[in-house]
């Protein structure tokens, strides 16, 4: 049976089990339950801190988890990211007061709070650059500079608002561009490809589907025979589009996969080129 972490709490928990069961498998129904059992899958779901998950995958306890990579990469555990989820987007970065101009530099012999210590140490030693304290904190990190208890943090952006809110400023690069990944354990020797076990591969595949077909809506649309291949070249489709004859004889009917992200302007152009009823509908997952 396949064991499998799922965040119980934060960001990622909603969105991490609505994706599994678009991907049918079963979820809590209860918040507070640890675990379900899906025997029809033969998979094992434990409902877990995020902040964990890396440790019991890169372990080897469970085969499999959601998290985010942030939060993998702080773990320090041997894992391997299978898939990228597509949700829990963030940039961890360093901020301080909007009052003055930042440099990375300037955060030599700085007090610098964060929830994640050892990104920051490792970003900090990759500049040479050395600072008087990383103090770790395990949230509401924007406030400490205010209370006095560091220089400058740094924390997970994601829309900016809370460093707005406290009179805080971004700075230096992107220390860790995150969002929720599905990982497993990096068995393998430097080098060397990981061997993916079915079960694994079967799960990761399911997820990838759901991922793609979120990315992606279905066109439909009539369309002048006259006019086919201008309408076919705005869109092609994945490998071409579905073309079916009408019971008007001058008209077919077409069918294609577009970009989520260029829907409303291929809807447009379709329409101005004289197509009817072009409509738009999500896909649930696909194998592609
Ligand atoms: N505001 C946000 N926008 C996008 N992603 C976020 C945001 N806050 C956190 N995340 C991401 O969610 C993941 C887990 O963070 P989350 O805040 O849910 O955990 P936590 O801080 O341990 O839990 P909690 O905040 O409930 O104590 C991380 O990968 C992080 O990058
Ligand atoms: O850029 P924003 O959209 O404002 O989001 C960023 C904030 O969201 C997260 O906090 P969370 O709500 O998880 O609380 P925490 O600090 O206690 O983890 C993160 O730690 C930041 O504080
Ligand atoms: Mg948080």
């Amino acid at each position: 049976m396949l064991r499998v972490a799922v965040p119980n709490k934060g960001t990622l928990s909603e969105p991490a089990a609505a994706m599994l069961r678009e991907a049918g498998y079963r979820q809590r129904t209860e918040a507070r339950d640890l675990t379900v059992l899906d025997t029809a899958n033969d998979v094992e779901f434990f409902f877990l801190r995020p902040k964990d998950i890396a440790v019991y995958v890169g372990s080897g306890e469970l085969d499999l988890g959601i998290t985010g990579r942030d939060l993998a990469q702080e773990s320090g555990a041997e894992v391997h990211e299978l898939v990228e989820l597509g949700f829990g987007h963030s940039s961890f970065r360093y901020a301080g007061p909007a009052e003055r101009e930042w440099h990375v530099a300037d955060l030599a012999g700085k007090r610098i709070a964060s929830a994640y210590p050892n990104l920051v140490r490792a970003d900090l030693a990759a500049h040479g650059i050395e600072p008087a304290e990383v103090t770790r904190l395990d949230g509401a990190v924007e406030i400490s500079i205010q209370l006095g208890l560091a220089d400058a943090i740094a924390d997970v952006v994601g829309s900016g608002r809370t460093l707005r809110q406290h009179g805080l400023v971004a700075f230096g690069d992107v220390i860790c561009a995150s969002q929720a990944v599905l990982i497993t354990r990096n068995g393998a020797a430097p080098g060397e490809t990981p061997q993916i076990a079915q079960p694994v591969r079967q799960l990761a595949n399911r997820l990838r589907g759901v991922v793609l077909a979120q990315q992606y809506v279905m066109l439909d649309y009539d369309c002048p025979r006259s006019l086919l291949e201008r309408a076919t070249a705005i869109t092609p489709g994945l490998e071409s589009p579905t073309v079916a004859p009408l019971a008007e004889p001058d008209w077919v009917a077409v069918r294609a996969m577009v970009p989520r992200a260029e829907a409303n302007p291929v809807m447009d152009a379709l329409a101005e080129l004289g197509a009817k009823a072009v409509l738009a509908s999500d896909i649930r997952s696909c194998r592609l």
